[in-house]
C-alpha cells in the first residue's frame, strides 16, 4: 500500500486495540506479494484485493497455488462488476468523452471483464461474484483429493 497509510491507520488500529497484531507494509503489491510466497509466509485465511484493477490478474495468478492462502481459507476480490463494465458489449467503442463525464476507467473495465473470464474458467477455484455495491468476488481454492 502507499507509504501515507502507514501513518493514516496507526490510530485506528490502536483504538481497535489491533495495533501489535497489524503488520502494514509498503511497497507495490505485487513485489510484496511475490516476497510473502518467496519467504513462504504462514498462510492467510482471508486475502483482499482491491488494488489497481489491471494489477488483478497477475495478483491472482500469485496467490493461487502458492501456499499463501490457507487451507479453507477465501480470495475476496473488490469491484469485479467495476460499474457494469465487464459486462457492456461494445465497451471499446464506448465514447472516451462519456466515460471520463462519468469517471469510469475503460481499461479497469476490459481487465476485470478479462479477470472474471479467467477465474470463471479455473479449475483450480470455485467463484461467485457478490452483487454489493461494485461488485466482490468470492473465490475458495479446490482441495485436492
Ligand atoms: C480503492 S483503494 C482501496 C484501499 C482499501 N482497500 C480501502 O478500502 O480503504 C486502492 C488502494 O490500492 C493502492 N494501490 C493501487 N495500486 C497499487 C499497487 N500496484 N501496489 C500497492 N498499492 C496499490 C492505492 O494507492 C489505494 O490506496
Amino acid at each position: 500500500m502507499d507509504a501515507y497509510f502507514k501513518k493514516l491507520s496507526q490510530p485506528f488500529f490502536a483504538r481497535a486495540g489491533v495495533r501489535e497484531r497489524v503488520d502494514v507494509r509498503i511497497g507495490a503489491a505485487l513485489d510484496q506479494i511475490k516476497g510473502m510466497v518467496r519467504d513462504n509466509e504462514q498462510p492467510f485465511d482471508l486475502i483482499f484485493i482491491d488494488a489497481d484493477k489491471t494489477g488483478y490478474h497477475d495478483y491472482y495468478e500469485t496467490i493461487i497455488g502458492s501456499g499463501l492462502l490457507a487451507k479453507g481459507g477465501v480470495l475476496l476480490v473488490d469491484n469485479t462488476l467495476y460499474k457494469g463494465l465487464p459486462f457492456t458489449p461494445d465497451l471499446d467503442k464506448a465514447s472516451p468523452e462519456l466515460l471520463g463525464r462519468l469517471q469510469i476507467n475503460q481499461e479497469y473495465g476490459t481487465a476485470l471483464r478479462k479477470f472474471n473470464q479467467h477465474v470463471a474458467q479455473d479449475q483450480r477455484v470455485e467463484a461467485s461474484i457478490l452483487p454489493i455495491r461494485d461488485g466482490v468476488t468470492w473465490i475458495v481454492q479446490r482441495q485436492e483429493k
